[in-house]
């Protein structure tokens, strides 16, 4: 399984979104990584379908949707309808999670679920045989720019193990925080795709950080 690099959209110029688009489809990014927020799962208000589909229309990669939204299975088949290629529900927002998944898959895309900081990866036991990835959130869900949570790497370990365990090829992603100071242990631990935000459209250089991630993540 390759090591994959996902910028999120969420740190980019929307007042220029198209230039940051082409940037990622121009760079050695493997996957668009975007935040949909609803005000009600997360503290914060993102972008919704509109903007969405004004980015898929532009993306030439993988397009990674992390639903940081409650109720998400009333829109499984129109994020399916806008491009998205991966759908990741958080665990805490999902009552029938069994159900989503089956109708994230149904729909034809890969299905994916993100645990909060605090929530254990026990909590994935029982359904890990499903999953076609685990995002861990390194931060508290909601913004962009905050600080890596160290605790995320044993949880990657854990994960890792039970992936193994449970003989699935399950991809595990980190959301939050990401640097080229923590990209190493991320991989090291058990991780294959990081998602930077701020650390890569703060950079000077965007472009330039993709590539010295997907140098560092191998
Ligand atoms: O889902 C989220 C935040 O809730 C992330 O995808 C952030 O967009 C990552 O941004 P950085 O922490 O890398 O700035
Ligand atoms: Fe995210």
């Amino acid at each position: 399984m390759s090591n994959l690099i996902a910028p999120s959209i969420l740190a980019a110029d929307f007042a220029n979104l198209q230039r940051d688009v082409e940037m990622v489809n121009n760079s050695e990014a493997d996957w668009f990584h975007i935040d949909i927020m609803d005000g009600v799962f997360v503290p914060n208000i993102s972008f919704g379908m509109p903007v969405l589909k004004a980015i898929t229309k532009h993306a030439k990669k993988t397009i990674d949707v992390h639903l940081m939204i409650v109720n998400p299975d009333q829109y499984i088949q129109t994020f399916a309808d806008l491009g998205a290629d991966i759908l990741t529900v958080h665990y805490e927002a999902c009552t029938h999670l069994h159900r989503t998944v089956q109708a994230i898959k149904a729909a034809g895309m890969k299905a994916g679920v993100a645990l909060n900081p605090h929530t254990p990866i026990a909590v994935l036991e029982d359904i890990i045989a499903d999953l076609d990835m685990v995002c861990l959130m390194s931060v508290n869900p909601g913004f962009g720019g905050q600080s890596f949570i160290e605790n995320t790497y044993k949880k990657v370990s854990q994960l890792r193990h039970l992936i193994e365990f449970a003989k699935s090829d399950c991809q595990i992603e980190i959301d939050g925080g990401v640097t080229s100071k923590n990209a190493n242990t991320l991989i090291e631990a058990g991780a294959n795709v990081l998602v930077a935000g701020s650390f890569v459209f703060g950079a000077e250089d965007p472009t330039a950080t993709i590539a010295d991630l997907k140098s560092i993540v191998g």
